[in-house]
């Protein structure tokens, strides 16, 4: 007898993890025929400075996804106290190497190091995370060359599922320059009429009950909570938040944003991978620029 359906759970998981590894397996055929085609591998320059745990995961993650698809991987891994001219010295080298194509400066930085003065100093058309005000500038006007990795693959993610953003309400929460700026103006790209809010904004209850599409990336574990949710909205939860149990959780509480929405990204396995497969794919953009330069002056290698 067919098991009955549980009423209770509807929502569709958007599935990062089966995502990111359709798309390292399409990024690997290409790589592999670009070689074929007496082409060099696709080059990334992943600078990790100091000890934070979650982020030599991520790095270690990035590195051996590269290794995966053929991607060069360059680490540079520097101590806690490296001063801001030593990283501008490194970021100058890696900008004038042909080998590299695309140079990652994993964040938070330590404290003391502006990273914003940094980013700005990686060369436009290397920035494979989308970070450079040049590439955020380009996206904001409807013209992105390399877009924000987390974003892009929330994008993947609702294209994925078939979400059509065309004229639906959607709100952001978090407005940071990694995610919540630069996925506003993607879905403002994709047609959505797009509210921005912060985790401190009055009513959000009021404001997640309208919305049609809802990205939530504030650091704040659980804090969107299921009854909020529009009936049948669609969630994307960017949160990665690990508890005192050693538990990781998003900011969105899953069992019961899952008994009211669509879809819903789950944490772990939503869109984190998504975050290293789209840095992957950037890479190999990025090298493809410098084969192809477009006309815009500032992508010339
Ligand atoms: N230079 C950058 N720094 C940071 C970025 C970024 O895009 N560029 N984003 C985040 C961290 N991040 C990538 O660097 C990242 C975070 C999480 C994941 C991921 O796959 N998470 C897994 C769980 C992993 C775990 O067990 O901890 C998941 O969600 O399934 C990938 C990338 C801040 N810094």
């Amino acid at each position: 007898m067919a098991e009955l359906a549980d009423p209770q759970v509807s929502a569709r998981l958007l599935d990062g993890r089966a995502l990111a590894a359709q798309t390292r397996n399409a990024l690997a055929a290409t790589i592999r025929q670009r070689q074929a085609d007496g082409l060099p591998p696709p080059g990334l320059a992943v600078i990790l400075v100091g000890n934070d745990p979650a982020s030599q995961v991520y790095v270690q993650h990035k590195i051996r996804a590269c290794a995966e698809v053929g991607v060069h991987s360059f680490s540079h891994r520097l101590p806690a106290d490296t001063d801001e001219a030593a990283l501008l010295a490194l970021i100058q080298t890696l900008n004038a190497d042909p080998a590299v194509h695309g140079i990652l400066l994993q964040l938070p930085l330590p404290a003391g190091l502006d990273s914003s003065r940094l980013l700005q100093a990686i060369a436009p058309y290397k920035d494979v995370d989308g970070f450079h005000p040049h590439n955020l500038g380009l996206l904001a006007a409807g013209l992105p060359v390399l877009r924000p990795c987390t974003p892009k693959g929330c994008m993947r993610l609702l294209e994925s599922a078939g979400v059509d953003c065309r004229g639906q309400q959607a709100l952001v929460i978090g407005a940071s320059t990694i995610v919540g700026r630069p996925m506003a103006l993607e879905l403002l790209r994709a047609e959505a009429t797009v509210t921005i809010a912060h985790k401190a904004t009055r009513d959000l209850p009021a404001l997640v009950a309208q919305a049609d599409i809802l990205v939530v990336a504030t650091g704040v574990p659980g804090l969107v909570r299921g009854e909020w949710l529009k009936p049948g909205a669609v969630v994307l939860d960017v949160g990665i938040n690990r508890l005192a149990d050693g538990r990781l959780v998003g900011d969105v509480d899953f069992a019961s944003a899952r008994q009211r929405a669509s879809w819903v990204s789950p944490v772990p396995g939503g869109v984190g991978p998504m975050t290293i497969a789209c840095l992957l794919e950037n890479t190999l953009q990025a090298a493809t620029l410098v084969m192809e330069p477009p006309s815009g002056a500032a992508i010339h290698h």
